[in-house]
């Protein structure tokens, strides 16, 4: 057995613990009635909790490290970037759901902007980490609303849960949208706009 860990206030350790990882899933696939000793499997662990590493990346990056790069360019109009892929872990249930996060904000009146990519790192930081799709949707606000002090934000996540497609409800296709919407982009005409050209196809 792996020593228990100090956690933080945060209720994390210090760094991904591979090791341990790696445990609990040989002890996994003992509870479910597997052998992690057959051939197949063997490497399966060391695999898993390197795959966890990548999945749960976010937990170990903050938005700022991400929206590194801003330009003041005195552009004071809504930017959008939609239909960003989503890949992100229901905390409930430890599988996958994934669809589309469309990132919309109007800049200061200064104009200060960030990269196109950049919006795309934000969502992965917050997707990347055990989560409920309500979180990730105002996490993604919140954080653009601090770090570009935009004078409007919206969000809006559509995603499949694996966890109600593959199991419990099995309702595939099933899709869940969650908004977050800050600032003047609460304005019931510009918020309006910032729709129309989310549900555009
Ligand atoms: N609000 C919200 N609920 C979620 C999300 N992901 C999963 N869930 C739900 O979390 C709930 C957990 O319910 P529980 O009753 O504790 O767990 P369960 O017995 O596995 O529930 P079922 O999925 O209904 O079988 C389920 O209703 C899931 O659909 C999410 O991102 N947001
Ligand atoms: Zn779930």
């Amino acid at each position: 057995m792996t020593d228990p860990v100090t956690l933080d206030g945060e209720g994390q350790i210090g760094e991904f613990d591979e090791k341990r990882a790696e445990n609990a899933v040989r002890e996994l696939l003992i509870a479910v009635g597997e052998d992690p000793d057959r051939e197949g499997l063997r490497e399966t662990p060391a695999r898993v909790a390197r795959a966890y590493k990548e999945i749960f990346a976010g937990l170990w990056q903050e938005p700022q490290d991400v929206l590194t790069t801003t330009f003041d360019l005195g552009h004071d109009e809504m930017v959008l970037v939609k239909d960003i892929e989503v890949f992100s872990t229901c905390e409930h249930h430890l599988v996958p759901f994934r669809g589309v996060a469309h990132v919309g904000y109007i800049p200061s009146t200064s104009g200060k902007i960030t990269g196109l990519s950049k919006l795309a790192r934000l969502v992965d930081v917050y997707a990347r980490r055990p989560q409920v799709q309500e979180r990730l949707t105002t996490q993604i606000a919140d954080s653009l609303m601090e770090i570009l002090e935009p004078r409007g934000v919206i969000v809006v996540v559509e995603c499949e849960h694996m966890c109600m497609s593959m199991r419990g409800i099995r309702k595939p296709g099933a899709k869940t949208l969650t908004s977050a919407v800050r600032g003047q982009l609460r304005d019931v005409a510009t918020r309006n706009e910032a729709m129309s050209l989310i549900m555009a196809r």
